[in-house]
């Protein structure tokens, strides 16, 4: 498809801090309306661990964007495929989560990641979710929304979804690292995590997974009517 065509397909864009249910919702949504789903949170998480494979420091902007380049990553399924291998389960540990913020706050890795990203648009339409999918990656994306909940409300959820995979938890570091990747994800110079204009704001602290969807459902809705 070129350039021409996907910029008429609509996208909904999903943006908000970390673990405040973004990804939940969008795959979600994504399903409902039978779109593609672009997790771009992945991406860093995957740069995080090829980075880390080939002992290249997160801090060091340009090895890393070199190195993100070099990557052939594909997501098939649930399946997240770096040069052919399953990762998964590794880049979903807290230690690439912290490692996907510290690589994302340099411009040429972000750089590195761009045409990826929009290569996720395709018929009918696309549900992305990240930090600056409405600001930067899809700004013409008809709806925006910005989902988000109080740190003490999101610790608690990723407390719970650790533990429900018998990962290690605890409750104070789980927050701490919360408030450290929120500070780093919205104080960047490169596309910080803000709310994009006209974006609506979804608060979720005291609504389940189905009220959400149901509410970005219903905002597509209206903004097709
Ligand atoms: N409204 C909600 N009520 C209760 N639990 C929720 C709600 N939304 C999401 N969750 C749960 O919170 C956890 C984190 O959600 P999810 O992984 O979707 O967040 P995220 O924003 O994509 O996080 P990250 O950016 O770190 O990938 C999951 O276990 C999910 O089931
Ligand atoms: N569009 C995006 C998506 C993600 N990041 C960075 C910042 C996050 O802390 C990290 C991991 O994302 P997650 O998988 O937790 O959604 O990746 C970003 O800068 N821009």
């Amino acid at each position: 498809m070129n350039n021409t065509q996907a910029h008429h397909l609509p996208v909904i864009a999903i943006d908000g801090p970390s673990a405040s249910g973004k990804g939940t919702v969008a795959q979600l949504v994504a399903e409902k309306l039978g779109f593609a789903y672009l997790d771009s949170g992945a991406l860093y998480r995957v740069v995080a661990f090829a980075a880390h494979q080939n002992n290249i420091a997160w801090d060091d902007a340009n090895a890393v964007a070199a190195c993100a380049k070099s990557l052939q990553i594909k997501f098939v399924h649930e399946q997240v495929l770096l040069n052919g291998q399953d990762i998964s389960n590794e880049i979903r540990t807290e230690l690439m989560g912290k490692g996907a913020s510290q690589v994302a706050v340099h411009a040429p890795v972000r750089a590195a990641l761009v045409d990826l990203q929009h290569s996720f648009l395709q018929a009918p339409g696309l549900v992305a979710d990240g930090r600056d999918m409405g600001t930067v990656i899809f700004p013409s994306a008809p709806l925006k929304i910005f989902l988000t909940a109080s740190t003490e409300v999101r610790a608690q959820r990723r407390y719970k979804q650790l533990l429900g995979k018998n990962q290690p938890a605890n409750y104070d570091n789980i927050l701490q690292d919360l408030q450290e990747r929120d500070a780093r994800d919205k104080g960047r110079a490169s596309a910080p995590l803000v709310m994009a204009e006209h974006a609506i704001l979804l608060e979720t602290d005291n609504l389940s997974i189905a009220d959400a969807v149901n509410m970005v459902l219903d905002a597509y809705q209206k903004c097709n009517a």
